[in-house]
């Protein structure tokens, strides 16, 4: 059985759980459940903290896990990342009161706040800066109007918490984070079959199958707006001089190749989306 480490509260919880039903695995029926066994599926889930997934991970304890890269590495685990997972997106990154700090070597000698002191530490250390951490868990940014710290450093998506708080974001990217697969032993059987389904749910996240009809005299055009993946299906028709052509497409692109098409000389032009894929 392959033990996963699925986050069960937090920002990144309901799209892992999300992606992982989409995968085709069991879910928990009781929300407060902390284990869940698939024996179909030939794993078990566990239902963990996000800070404390990069732990366990890397302590050998679970084989692989979902979690935040700003929580891995922040945690110092052993554990390393397999796959980003394209969800969770966000920056991390120093903030202070507008006019206080300008660059990073002003932060020298400052108090700065953090629920990520692993990962601010070692930023800072591999910059010959030296500050003091102020280890807090959670609404840090309340810290400099507080006044137990002069700067912050944190999690930002909108930046709606900063302004709200006076603070503006200063120095350089820390980290641009998102979620991600972990695992210290990703040679592990059931790993790489955990991977691909993940995989094949982000397909099916960002592509569309895009199915039209086309005079053949101009599948050469045509193939240039839809490479497809390896190179487009070409089915004959009734009618000798047409084709029908599939092929995936990237999502966001959808409606410009329609149009596209339909300027070429395509018609009947049919876009569906993709349940599952295995690439
Ligand atoms: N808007 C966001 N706020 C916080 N974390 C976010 C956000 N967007 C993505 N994340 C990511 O989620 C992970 C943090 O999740 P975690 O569950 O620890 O904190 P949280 O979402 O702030 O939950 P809570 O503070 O309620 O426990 C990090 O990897 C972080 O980069
Ligand atoms: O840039 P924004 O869109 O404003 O989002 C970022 C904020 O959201 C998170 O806080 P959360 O609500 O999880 O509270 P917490 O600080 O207690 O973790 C994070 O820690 C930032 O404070
Ligand atoms: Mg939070």
């Amino acid at each position: 059985m392959l033990r996963i480490a699925v986050p069960n509260k937090g920002s990144l919880s309901e799209t892992a759980v999300e992606m992982l039903a989409e995968a085709g695995y069991a879910g928990r029926r009781d929300p407060r459940a902390l284990t869940v066994a698939d024996p179909r599926n030939g794993v078990e889930f566990f239902y963990l903290r996000p800070r404390d997934i990069a732990t366990y991970v890397g302590s050998g304890a679970l084989d692989v896990g979902i979690t935040g890269r700003d929580l891995l590495l922040d945690s110092g685990s052993e554990a390393v990342e397999i796959q980003p997972l394209e969800f969770g997106d966000s920056t991390f990154r120093f903030a202070a009161v507008p006019g206080t700090v300008h660059e990073l070597a002003d932060l020298e000698g400052r108090r700065i706040a953090t629920s990520y002191p692993g990962l601010v530490g070692a930023f800072l250390a591999e910059r010959g800066v030296t500050a003091q951490l102020i280890r807090l868990d959670g609404a840090v940014e309340s810290a400099v109007r507080l006044g137990v710290a002069d700067a912050v450093a944190d999690v930002v998506s909108t930046g709606s918490t900063l302004r709200a708080q006076g603070l503006e974001i200063v120095g350089p990217v820390i980290l641009e984070s998102t979620a991600v697969l972990i695992s210290a032993k990703p040679e592990l059987l059931g790993t790489a079959t955990l991977q691909r389904r993940l995989q094949g749910v982000l397909v099916a996240r960002q592509y569309v199958l895009i199915d039209y009809d086309l005079p053949r005299e101009l599948l050469s055009l045509a193939q240039a707006v839809t490479p497809g993946l390896e190179s487009p299906t070409v089915s004959p028709l009734a009618d000798p001089d047409w084709v029908a052509v599939r092929a995936m497409v990237p999502r966001h692109e959808t409606n410009h190749v329609m149009d596209a098409l339909y300027d070429i000389g395509a018609r009947a032009i049919l876009v569906t989306p993709i349940h599952a894929a295995r690439i």
